[in-house]
């Protein structure tokens, strides 16, 4: 069938076009059917429909498909049904409990980068890893395909360290703190994160509130080589891209499946050339990691996977049923970090995490003694060096060097939230938290988030502050304050939960 173009100037992020009704049913092709598109050169493009935006006659083609046809635009295309990709059929095998081959494996990854799956095949193919794990071989070929579907760095110098931590903990800014004590110290630390994926502000999220994250292969190549470090986006890069792909399914979802999890890090870590890596494994309730022994499974298949890749492994099971610090969302985490940095004022759970992560890559690089890792981690906050390299770092990458924790923007609007009764916080939701301050607005409004003034364990007098909820915008605030409190994050008891009388009134 001949139709009109009609270009449509907004970025989908697949290649997809608009019929009418009447041209689809013409065509035998329903809403998520794909379709042949072609002029000089054939295209498969996902289909939506309209019963008005687009008359018969004509077909709607969103921006990505535009670009593509742009090289030989023409008036009219030819569009005929197209059959599904067969990435798009081997999703089913997972489903099914069929282990799938190398080249399988490989087929659905091009599906992801190339953008001819759609979101609702790609939300299966999350699920179905969800539901049925993949084996040791697919995950490493699942990963090795996302390192291979990408550009990849060589460094000339090694060794080349990196970190990652598996998420789940709300306020894990780490990271911040991490990459320049490393770098401060002489070791390479090309940084690439994610942004959030279960919580409100991911290291990318955080970083991008001091300087820009994107960049290519080789600008972060440069960069590292000329300051010791960067922290930037991997999906702002071309390294494994169908991570960022995944991770945008996986948000709304809030899952993140265990064999994506494991192909998501360490196709990241493959792909800059790094040769140790310490992983940060947060744990307890609330987390992805409900217990120990699910912490030293995971542990053991990162060491195996980063084995099979060619990379050193150390992992850290950490303290994860509470916020790290006291700050979740991305311009109060980066204030918090900049803190350290600045005075090593701060709490002491994120200078602690911070620097034994830290510690354990200084011994892992060479440059200190088993066991004396922490106390040079510690060192180099204390004497500035970690500051003096961050700022390097936020140069570096195009930010402002002279900002100061006191720069940091954070939401105008706020309130506090209130202790009901003397006691103590005897639960602390970390969810919750999250899912307050993603109500509030972050990780897309930087300034969105919530303060922890009371964490679990802590006393608290009646009529305190609990939290503080900051919001960029008065109704993301107004919407924040409805869901705290229909269902408060902290439970305030005192000493006494509940008394039980002898006989109950029935
Ligand atoms: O949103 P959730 O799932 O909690 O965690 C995702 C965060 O965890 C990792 O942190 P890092 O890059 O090691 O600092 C990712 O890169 C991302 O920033
Ligand atoms: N799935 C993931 C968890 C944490 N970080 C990532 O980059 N990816």
């Amino acid at each position: 069938m001949q139709l009109k173009v009609q270009p449509i100037d907004i970025k989908v992020g697949k290649y997809k076009v608009v019929l009418n009704s009447i041209d689809a049913k013409e065509l035998g092709v329903i809403e998520g059917d794909r379709v042949r598109v072609r002029n000089h050169e054939s295209l498969t493009a996902i289909v939506d429909f309209t019963e008005d935006m687009i008359p018969p006659g004509m077909i709607g083609v969103y921006h990505e498909l535009q670009q593509k046809l742009n090289k030989q635009w023409t008036e009219t295309v030819e569009v005929t049904p197209a059959s599904r990709p067969k990435s798009a059929r081997l999703i089913r095998k997972i489903m099914d409990r069929q282990i799938l081959t190398k080249d399988e494996i490989y087929e659905i990854v091009r599906g992801i980068v190339d953008e001819s799956l759609s979101d609702i095949e790609l939300s299966a193919f999350i699920t179905s890893t969800y539901i049925n794990d993949l084996t040791d071989d697919e995950t490493e070929w699942l990963t090795r395909a996302m390192i291979d579907t990408g550009e990849k760095i060589e460094f000339d110098s090694h060794p080349i360290m990196d970190k990652h931590s598996i998420g789940g903990v709300p306020g894990n800014k780490i990271s911040l703190l991490i990459v320049p004590i490393v770098a401060a110290n002489g070791l390479l630390i090309p940084k690439t994160s994610s942004r959030a994926i279960t919580g409100a502000g991911g290291t990318a999220d955080l970083m991008e509130v001091l300087a820009p994250v994107d960049f290519s292969a080789s600008e972060i190549k440069e960069m590292t080589e000329k300051v010791g470090g960067v922290l930037v986006w991997g999906g702002g890069t071309n390294i494994a891209p169908a991570d960022d792909k995944l991770i945008k399914i996986e948000y709304p979802l809030k899952v993140d499946p265990h064999s994506q999890l494991l192909a998501s890090i360490m196709a990241k870590k493959g792909a800059v050339g790094a040769d140790h890596v310490v992983m940060d494994i947060p744990m307890g309730a609330g987390t992805k990691i409900p217990d120990i022994k699910t912490g030293r499974k995971l542990s053991r298949d990162l060491i195996n996977l980063g084995e099979r890749l060619g990379m050193t492994v150390e992992c850290a099971l950490t303290y994860g049923s509470s916020p790290v610090g006291r700050t979740v969302g991305p311009a109060l985490e980066v204030r918090e970090a900049f803190r350290v940095l600045e005075s090593m004022e701060g709490p002491n759970s994120l200078i602690e995490k911070s620097t034994v992560i830290a510690g354990m890559m200084l011994e892992m690089g060479g440059i200190a003694g088993k066991g004396n890792g922490q106390e040079l981690a510690m060192e180099t906050l204390k004497n500035g060096k970690a500051l003096e390299k961050m700022k390097q770092i936020i140069e570096v990458q195009g930010g402002d060097p002279g900002v100061t924790s006191a720069d940091i923007i954070i939401g105008e609007h706020s309130i506090q939230l209130f202790a009901p009764t003397n006691g103590y916080i005897l639960e602390f939701d970390n969810k919750r938290i999250v899912e307050i301050a993603r109500i509030a607005g972050a990780p897309a409004d930087k300034g969105a988030g919530v303060v922890i003034h009371k964490k679990r364990g802590e006393p608290v007098k009646k009529n305190e502050p609990v939290l503080t909820i900051y919001s960029e915008k008065k109704w993301k605030l107004d919407n924040a304050i409805k869901s705290a409190q229909l269902n408060l994050p902290i439970v305030v008891e005192g000493m006494l939960i509940e008394r039980v009388p002898t006989y109950r009134e029935l």
